[in-house]
């Protein structure tokens, strides 16, 4: 597994209000959508290419053009629908898929409900959108969603990450193929609920309100 922290002083700026408990849901989601455009830039830094020619009104010329197959993204219901603009904005000819996992809040395990992926994800880059890697069991089980229909290139965006949660999916993915974490942060522990420490508290309610 690969992992890349964002270092960068606008992604530390936008982090910090993010964090703070008297941001409200408008400025929250703002955020998190200027956020995603940052990281995806990142992110997509081997998003696959192809050579073409093309005339500019002066001359005859190569240029670049993303290859097929398109990539495919995919938000982690509920907080990574909060991801999904910021993210096509940036790769606006990606398909989406969707999956829901929720975690349940005593035994921490990720519960599947929606499940709405191509069939056949061979040779397909797919791009995981999920703002928070806490203990890891929500990200392990989507990368095995998309690594059962063959994908083998897949690209976690997550804001904030805890090291413990890292560890898990490392240990998961091991040198099984080509996964990466793309993160604005690495915050210091889970605290005894598994949440991130500083972090940002529960990212669905933020964006959504409390369910
Ligand atoms: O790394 P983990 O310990 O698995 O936790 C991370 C998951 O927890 C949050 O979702 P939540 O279960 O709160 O669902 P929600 O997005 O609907 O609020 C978050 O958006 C991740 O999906
Ligand atoms: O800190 C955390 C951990 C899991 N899910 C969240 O939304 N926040
Ligand atoms: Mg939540």
């Amino acid at each position: 597994m690969r992992l890349h922290v964002a270092d960068h002083p606008l992604v530390a700026h936008k982090l910090t209000v993010l964090r703070d408990v008297r941001t409200q849901s408008p400025t929250f989601r703002l955020l998190v959508d200027e956020l995603v455009t940052l990281l995806a830039y990142e992110a997509t830094r081997d998003v696959r290419t192809e050579t073409i020619e093309i005339e500019t009104p002066v001359a005859r010329t190569t240029g670049t053009h993303l290859a097929d197959p398109r990539p495919l993204v995919v938000p982690i219901l509920r907080a990574g629908l909060g991801m999904l603009e910021g993210m096509t904005r940036l790769l606006p000819t990606a398909e989406v898929g969707f999956l829901g996992l929720q975690r349940d809040e005593e035994t921490l395990q990720a519960i599947t409900y929606a499940n709405r992926l191509p069939e056949d994800l061979s040779g397909r880059q797919c791009f995981v959108l999920d703002p928070m890697l806490a203990t890891g069991g929500t990200l392990v089980a989507s990368i095995d969603y998309l690594f059962e229909r063959g994908a083998r290139d897949v690209t976690a965006i997550c804001l904030l990450a805890a090291p413990e949660g890292l560890e898990v999916v490392e240990d998961h993915v091991g040198e099984r193929a080509d996964v990466t974490v793309v993160v604005a942060a690495v915050d210091e522990r889970l605290n005894e609920k598994a949440y991130i420490v500083p972090g940002l508290g529960d990212a669905g309610d933020r964006l959504y309100g409390l369910v």
